[in-house]
């Protein structure tokens, strides 16, 4: 295996640039959540913690729960923060660092994102949990790469492309989350499974219209009535889309479960929603 250049293998002080982390500090199970402010509130859960690193929006916690080792890592908002922790990790376990060399025997990691959302059902009210049984990306970042995406993912994609017009430059791309891990938090009175959409902005992506006119203003109606082989969409947040889909090409698991803080046809706004999270964080801990 060729040796990675200093430019392309981007470290310091032996560890990975932007997550500061190396092979002894994180779990196979990695939480990951947007708010750097929710790692905490995920690590409170822990038994034990063995480390606690910071750098730019990027926190990360591993210790226990249960006696089982967990890591909580803050991705901070958006795909191409996803682009950085999900390349970052994968090096961390699957690349001798201090050779800089790719190792023979790879690590499949599990990746549980836990984050906020904004509903697009009227029957989804805020306080859901919102299951990802796969993501649309409207975002970019899955084209740079070579992904591996199935028949079904392909036909999910061009099915929503006939049905929504978007401006020539948004190109979707649809991945599946990891069905395993997603029926491994799926029992719960709040649960509702669903396609989740990863918009590239909070805004105009989201369909939300403050002073700017929207190029695609009817985006969300078409959404929340878009269905293919009995799979409807659901929700909007900022990140799975890139998760899953540099998950699947890197061989590693991941699923999203989101707490609905919004409900975009219904016009409700949680913003104070501390005691629903720690729900929910418990729930998933106690699943996993
Ligand atoms: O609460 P988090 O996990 O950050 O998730 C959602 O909230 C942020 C937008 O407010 C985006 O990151 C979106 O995906
Ligand atoms: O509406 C919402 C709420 C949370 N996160 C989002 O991305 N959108």
């Amino acid at each position: 295996m060729e040796e990675k250049r200093a430019s392309e293998l981007v470290l310091s002080e032996g560890k990975v640039y932007h997550l500061d982390l190396g092979p002894e500090q994180i779990s196979d199970t990695i939480i990951l959540v947007g708010d750097q402010f929710r790692v905490e509130l995920v690590s409170s859960f822990f038994e034990t913690i063995e480390h606690q690193i910071q750098k730019r929006e990027f926190i990360c916690h591993t210790g226990t729960y249960n006696g089982k080792r967990l890591s909580v890592l803050s991705t901070g908002i958006g795909t191409d923060n996803v682009d950085i922790v999900l390349n970052e990790l994968d090096a961390v376990v699957n690349i001798d660092l201090e050779k800089r060399k790719e190792k023979t025997e790879k690590k499949s990691l599990n990746f549980i994102r836990i984050g906020t959302c904004g509903a697009l059902q009227t029957n989804v009210p805020i306080g859901s949990y919102i299951l990802s049984e796969g993501a649309v990306g409207l975002d970019n970042v899955a084209h740079f790469y070579n992904i591996p995406f199935s028949e079904a993912e392909n036909n999910f994609r061009e099915a929503l492309e006939k049905h929504i017009s978007l401006p020539d430059s948004i190109r979707p791309y649809f991945c599946e989350s990891d069905e395993a891990l997603t029926k491994s938090i799926e029992n719960h009175p709040k649960i509702k499974r669903g396609i989740t959409v990863t918009a590239s902005g909070f805004y105009g992506p989201q369909g939300r219209q403050l002073r700017l006119p929207l190029r695609t203003p009817d985006l969300n109606e078409r959404l929340m009535d878009f269905q293919h082989e009995g799979k409807h969409i659901v929700n909007f947040e900022m990140e799975s889309s890139a998760l899953f889909a540099l998950s699947k090409a890197l061989g590693h698991r991941a699923t999203t479960v989101c707490l609905a803080i919004a409900n975009r046809p219904n016009g409700d706004f949680l913003s104070e929603y501390h005691t629903e999270m720690k729900e929910l964080i418990g729930f998933v801990l106690g699943e996993i």
